[in-house]
């Protein structure tokens, strides 16, 4: 229960901790000081030999000792608070970093919901465990020493029996921890599971709705966490129990030594005063342990919590990469095979040669492997085999701020956040100037509705939920436009919005084809026409590249998805649908 790594992590705890344990034991002492004066003030009464004097210098140390007493418990309070916060704040620093670090890849190792789950929750119990549980556990160790060696001068085998009862409460503890191991190891599996599932149906709410599958998935809920609700009940029946057998020993334990006290009075082997020191103290022996048990449980599901927190800073991160992305930034893919899950390769030894200001255009059906070249293109798959070069520089020894700061990907759902237009495209360029950001609010046709709302400061929900998918779309190219890197990929990015917005957006794309290096993947092949070159992919292969007019007078593949892609179009300008 001792952690030694995570002691080490957060190193700065360490004299906080220190300092806990100094405070309670100061307090002990002045604990043990008053309990020497009133003892002997009482046995005073009893044998009628007490003069004003000891009952003023009694006074005199009762209320030295309990202001000490609530000194130290104040400023260990204080020091428990100061230990949790460096606490949170080196452990969700190191997270933080872990994560900048794992890069563009990191879901391919761990799960959003995993992170948030450990980041906020693990870390929350990590607090008690260093805020309490390790103060705690040193000083349940100083504090019977302590009380031992004072209980000797009065009586040797009292003490003797009071110090030997102390383990009795750990090995207790001992005996039921790894059985408690299991179980919270356990606990914290269905844990996650539970907000892992809750998080996806919160998120897919309204498409439960509309299936009316929520009903469904409900009763699904309902099952999970009936589970989580009895292995939860598990638990605290499981810490109750324990307590209870901590109980039993530490008030048994005193009991002891109430009796060897008294037994030791009748024969006259110590003194009154010092058998009601004996029985005053006697408590003080086991409470410190016992109290280190109530605290052990919110320790272990700490310890359960830091497996997982380490599991997530030992995971393998990708090589910290030096290199920069060339001037030339011609992308060439050779024999690129790339799997998601092992008996499943999603890309077969793709060739591709991505000219530097070129314009060059991905089709193919769904699912032929268009979005999995993007995604390996800006650096997010990264266990691919073959070979992906920018300017001659393999794409993996490129280091990815710079590969992010060369190339930017535009998706059809592209991130915007929650705040203002204006803060969603200083992310682009932070350093934009009010009339460069109407600039590109103009070129995207945005300008005008912005103008009649709040202007930049238009408030924007989270995803822009206030803001209609095409102008969503609009905003996200305004944004990217104004991050002026020389590549560009545009994966669907006018899939699902209004045609106004797909032609506006589309013209965009082909002015900047002019100027810099676009690599467009669209299903609409009306919208890849004029690309220079057009590669058009089939079950994770390259099927056929060339012009368009070329493709056409291959008839091949192209031809039939163009001519298909065609008779839909007519047909629906015929029927006026579009
Ligand atoms: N994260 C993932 N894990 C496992 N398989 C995936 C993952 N992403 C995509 N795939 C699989 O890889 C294949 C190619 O997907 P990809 O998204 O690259 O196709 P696409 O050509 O872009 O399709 P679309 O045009 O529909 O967007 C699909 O069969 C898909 O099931």
């Amino acid at each position: 229960m001792i952690n030694k790594r995570l002691i080490g992590t957060v190193a700065e705890s360490k004299k906080y901790i220190a300092g806990n344990v100094m405070l309670q034991w100061c307090s002990l002492a002045a604990n043990i000081a008053m309990m020497f004066s009133i003892t002997d003030l009482l046995a005073g009464l009893y044998y009628r030999n007490t003069n004003a004097g000891t009952l003023w210098t009694t006074a005199a140390v009762v209320a030295a000792a309990l202001l000490i007493r609530f000194l130290c418990a104040t400023l260990a309070s204080r020091m428990s608070y100061l230990s949790s916060k460096a606490v949170k704040k080196t452990l969700r620093e190191r997270i933080y970093e872990k994560l900048l670090r794992l890069g563009a890849s990191y879901n391919e190792q761990v799960k959003t919901s995993e992170v948030v789950q450990v980041a906020v929750e693990g870390v929350d119990q990590l607090e008690t465990y260093f805020g309490a549980y390790l103060p705690q556990f040193f000083y349940a160790m100083l504090a019977p020493l302590t009380l031992f060696a004072v209980l000797c001068f009065v009586n040797i085998p009292a003490a003797v029996v009071l110090l030997i009862c102390v383990p009795l409460i750990p090995i207790a503890i001992a005996a039921v921890q790894t059985w408690a191991k299991k179980l919270l190891t356990k606990y914290w599996g269905q844990y996650t599971a539970l907000g892992d599932t809750f998080l996806e149906n919160l998120q897919g709410l309204t498409t439960l709705k509309i299936y009316q599958a929520d009903e469904f998935k409900h009763k699904e809920m309902n099952a999970e966490a009936e589970k989580f609700r009895k292995i939860t009940m598990k638990v605290l029946t499981m810490q109750l129990n324990s307590i209870t057998i901590m109980d039993l020993i530490a008030y048994g334990g005193a009991a002891l030594g109430v009796i060897m006290a008294v037994t030791q009075y009748t024969s006259n082997r110590v003194s009154l005063a010092g058998c009601l020191l004996i029985i005053l103290l006697a408590a003080d022996f086991f409470l410190p342990m016992r109290q280190l048990g109530s605290f052990f449980h919110i320790a272990m599901n700490g310890m359960a919590a830091s497996d997982k927190i380490f599991r997530l800073l030992d995971l393998e991160e990708p090589e910290q990469k030096e290199t920069e992305t060339p001037k030339d930034r011609s992308i060439v893919c050779s024999n690129l095979h790339f799997s998601y899950e092992a008996d499943r390769e999603i890309l077969h030894g793709v060739d591709l040669h991505l000219p530097q200001g070129g314009f060059t255009a991905l089709v193919g059906e769904s699912g032929c492997g268009k979005s999995t070249i993007a995604s390996i293109l800006m650096g997010r798959n990264k266990g691919y085999t073959g070979s992906v070069s920018v300017g001659g520089v393999e794409l993996k020894e490129i280091s990815e701020i710079s590969l992010l700061q060369n190339i930017t990907y535009i998706s059809h759902q592209s991130y915007l956040f929650k705040g203002t237009v204006r803060d969603n495209m200083l992310m682009g360029r932070p350093t934009a100037s009010e009339e460069e950001l109407w600039a590109v609010l103009e070129r995207v046709n945005l300008a005008g509705f912005l103008k009649a709302e709040q202007g930049l400061d238009t408030p924007l929900l989270e995803k822009a939920g206030n803001l209609s998918g095409g102008q969503r779309q609009r905003l996200a190219l305004a944004r990217a436009l104004l991050h002026d890197s020389p590549v560009y990929i545009f994966d669907e990015a006018t899939s699902n919005i209004d045609i106004e917005s797909e032609n506006d957006i589309m013209t965009e794309i082909h002015k900047l084809a002019k100027q810099k290096t676009v690599v467009l993947i669209s299903h609409r092949l009306a919208n890849v026409v004029q690309a220079d070159n057009i590669y058009v992919l089939e079950n994770g292969c390259v099927a056929e590249s060339g012009s368009h007019k070329e493709l056409l007078n291959r008839h091949g593949l192209y031809e039939r998805l163009w001519n298909a892609q065609q008779a839909l179009e007519n047909y629906r300008k015929e029927d006026g649908i579009a």
